[in-house]
C-alpha cells in the first residue's frame, strides 16, 4: 500500500494502547509514521512489527551515532526489521557514514531510505556557539549535507528552513525530511528553526515529520487531515 501525502506522524508516546488508539484511527495512505527512542526503548522492535502489520511504512528514528563498525550493524538491523527510513546522526562523520551506507548494499531495492541529521530542529545558532561552532545553523546544515551526499546516503533531516538551498545544491532526489512543522494556529513547544507545512512543501520538503500537533490535538484526526488539506491546497 503506497502512501499519498509527505506526511509522517511522529508516535511519541508513553503508552502503547495510547500510540494504538491513534494508529487505529489513521489511514496508511494517508501517513507513515515515525518510531523514536521514548517507544523503541519501551517496546521495541515487537512495536515496529506491529505498525508493519497494520501497513504503515514505519521510520526508524533512533539516530545513530557511534564507531563505523557499530553503526554499520545497528542500520542493517533495521534494515532486517523492514523499516521504510532509517537514520544516523551527520556529525557522526563520513567515514561512520559510508560504513553505514555500505552495510545496506546487499539489501537492494528492499534497503530503507538512509538518511542523517544535520542540525537538530530544536537548535538555534545559541545552541551552536554553546558547541564551539561558530557558523549559522543554515551553514552546518550545509555542512554536515554536504559530507551526507559525498558518503552516498538517500538524504538528510534538516528544517525547512533549509530545504530550499539543499534542494539547490545537491538535486531533486537528495531526500529532505523535515520536522520541525507547525501549523500556524500550534504552538512551537521546544522546537526553534519552524516552518507550516505549506511553506516546507513549497520550500521542496519531501517528507514531513510531525508529532504533537496531531497527536496532542484534542481531535488528532481531524489535526491530520487539515494539514492534508493544506499541503494539498499548497
Ligand atoms: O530525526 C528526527 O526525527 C528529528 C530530528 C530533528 O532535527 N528534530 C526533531 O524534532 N526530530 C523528531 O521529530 C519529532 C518532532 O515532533 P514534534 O515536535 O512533536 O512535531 C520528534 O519525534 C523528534 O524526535
Amino acid at each position: 500500500m503506497s502512501c499519498k501525502t509527505p506526511v509522517v506522524v511522529a508516535l511519541d508516546f508513553e503508552q502503547k494502547a495510547e500510540a494504538l488508539n491513534l494508529v487505529s484511527q489513521l489511514d496508511p495512505t494517508l501517513c507513515r509514521l515515525k518510531i523514536g527512542k521514548e517507544m523503541f526503548t519501551h517496546f521495541g522492535p515487537q512495536f515496529v512489527q506491529q505498525l508493519q502489520q497494520r501497513h504503515f511504512d514505519v521510520f526508524l528514528d533512533l539516530k545513530f551515532h557511534d564507531i563505523p563498525n557499530t553503526v554499520a550493524k545497528a542500520v542493517k538491523a533495521a534494515a532486517d526489521l523492514g523499516v521504510w527510513m532509517v537514520n544516523v546522526h551527520a556529525s557522526g562523520g563520513s567515514k561512520m557514514m559510508h560504513a553505514a551506507r555500505e552495510a545496506l548494499i546487499t539489501y537492494g531495492d528492499d534497503k530503507p531510505y538512509l538518511i542523517a541529521v544535520t542540525v537538530l530542529t530544536s537548535m538555534e545558532q545559541s545552541d551552536l556557539t554553546e558547541l564551539g561552532i561558530n557558523q549559522t545553523p543554515e551553514q552546518q546544515v550545509l555542512k554536515l549535507a554536504t559530507l551526507a551526499h559525498g558518503a552516498g546516503l538517500d538524504g538528510v533531516v534538516c528544517s525547512a528552513q533549509e530545504a530550499a538551498l539543499l534542494k539547490q545544491q545537491f538535486g531533486k532526489h537528495f531526500c529532505l525530511v523535515t520536522p520541525g512543522i507547525r501549523p500556524a494556529s500550534s504552538s512551537q513547544d521546544d522546537q526553534k528553526r519552524v516552518m507550516t507545512p505549506a511553506q516546507a512543501l513549497t520550500a521542496g520538503v519531501d517528507y514531513m515529520v510531525i508529532g504533537r500537533p496531531i497527536t496532542k490535538a484534542v481531535q488528532p484526526l481531524q489535526a491530520l487531515n487539515a494539514i492534508v488539506q493544506e499541503i494539498s491546497n499548497a
